[in-house]
């Protein structure tokens, strides 16, 4: 199995770029511990629901993703509700979808130190 880490986010506005079919997306889901495939309203993303220790750590975390998606110039839509719940949802926009760069994203996010700012523990 590839290191999706290894890889590196290609523009968006590409030509030929596709959104992959669900089939595909579930074949690389385990390449991404800790997020879930949602369908939403036809549009497929990549979810993942963080609980943190306070709304600041919230934030914290929201910059140590920032800089990953500024480094790949691929960025994630980031929820931070009720002060403690981090939901970071990803897809392409630009094909109303998920590419390789959705996963490569996700990868990159999770290998991310976040521990200290976690309520509790991930799993993964
Ligand atoms: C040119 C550049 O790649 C695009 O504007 C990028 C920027 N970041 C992006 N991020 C995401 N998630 N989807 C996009 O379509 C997108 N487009």
């Amino acid at each position: 199995m590839d290191d999706l880490t290894t890889k590196k986010c290609v523009p968006c506005d590409t030509k030929d770029l596709r959104p992959m079919a669900e089939d595909s997306a579930k074949h690389l889901m385990p390449k991404v511990v800790g997020w879930d495939l949602v369908n939403e309203n036809g549009i497929l993303k990549l979810n993942r629901s963080l609980k943190v220790k306070s709304f600041t750590k919230g934030l914290e975390l929201f910059k140590l993703v920032a800089d990953v998606a500024e480094a790949e110039g691929h960025h994630p839509d980031l929820h931070l509700v009720g002060w403690n719940n981090v939901q970071i949802e990803i897809c392409t926009h630009a094909v109303g979808g998920l590419t390789e760069n959705d996963f490569i994203l996700a990868a990159k996010i999770n290998r991310l130190d976040m521990h200290h700012l976690l309520r509790r523990k991930i799993s993964a």
